[in-house]
């Protein structure tokens, strides 16, 4: 059974200089699986994945013929049912760690604090259990890193803190917005393994938002390409480094190559067509 489905879901901002439509008619579905969405700046990928949580300020407005998690028709559900549902079911990581850690507040105090107010569990059981999810993110000295403040750890166990609070409640579904785009590649790769191994133990659906289609290829199950609010193609994530259709070739070409020639990177063609 699919735990999401999403169909022909718009997402339009009336501003003074016109309505601009940021998604126009996205579908997809997802299992438990790592569906990828990529696609240049702009083309709504972040949109998509804060409709399903309902997370679009005015004057954006979303409208979907059908957006459905795990039975629960989300376009109709009330604000506290979306509250109930953010975190503990559907969890979000967001490419910088300062927008979802409190900087004056201790990792610690931060992990344990649902799990005392929403699960009730005692100061010593809140502990054991945001140590438990240090550990599952393979920080190393995690009674340390309890008694840090956010600014006083690297980027990298900035992301991996963040990615233990999303996980404590045990979220059905992550969405993942270029989470790794602000960390150098090898911390990058590091954070990845962190979230498959999740993902595949705890049978998670992710949706993984990036601009880097090798990541991609190499993370996901399945990919959705995006161009100006449609998704253009879907496909196998083995198959996106030979995909067929030109704005997807043109998003390959564009992909800077080790030990590649200095040459400015090549503008992307664009057909009218694609747009449609
Ligand atoms: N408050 C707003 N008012 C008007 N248009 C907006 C607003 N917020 C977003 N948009 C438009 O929505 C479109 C889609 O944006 P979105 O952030 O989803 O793109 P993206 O693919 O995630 O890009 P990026 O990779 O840069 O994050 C953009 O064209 C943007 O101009």
């Amino acid at each position: 059974m699919s735990l999401l489905t999403v169909k022909n879901l718009r997402v339009t901002f009336d501003t003074e200089a016109g309505r601009v439509e940021a998604v126009r008619g996205v579908s997809f579905d997802l299992g438990r699986e790592r569906l990828g969405i990529v696609g240049e700046s702009g083309s709504g990928k972040t949109m998509t994945g804060r409709s399903v949580l309902r997370l679009i300020r005015p004057p954006g407005k979303i409208e979907a013929d059908e957006m459905t998690f795990d039975g629960i028709d989300l376009m109709r559900a009330s604000e506290t049912q979306m509250r109930a549902l953010r975190g503990p079911r559907i969890a979000m990581v967001m490419q910088d760690p300062k927008y979802s850690l409190n900087p004056v507040m201790k990792v610690g105090a931060q992990l344990t604090e649902g799990l005392r107010q929403r699960d009730r569990l005692s100061k010593p059981e809140a502990y054991a259990k945001a140590i438990d999810a240090l550990n599952a993110v393979q920080i190393r000295d995690p009674a340390r890193v309890m008694e840090a403040y956010p600014h006083e750890l690297s980027g990298g166990m900035g992301q991996r803190v963040m990615i233990a609070m999303m996980l404590i409640p045990n979220p059905d579904l992550l969405i993942a917005d270029e989470p790794t785009s602000a960390l150098d590649v090898t911390v990058q790769a590091e954070v990845l393994s962190i979230l498959d191994n999740l993902v595949k133990t705890r049978g998670m659906g992710l949706i993984f938002i990036s601009h880097d289609l090798r990541l991609v290829a190499r993370f996901c199950d399945r990919v959705l390409v995006m161009y100006k609010g449609k998704v253009v193609e879907e496909l196998a994530a083995k198959d996106l480094m030979q995909a067929k259709h030109p704005y997807t070739q043109g998003l390959l070409n564009c992909l800077p190559r080790i030990g590649g020639s200095r040459a400015p990177l090549p503008s992307l063609d664009r057909d009218a067509s694609w747009a449609l």
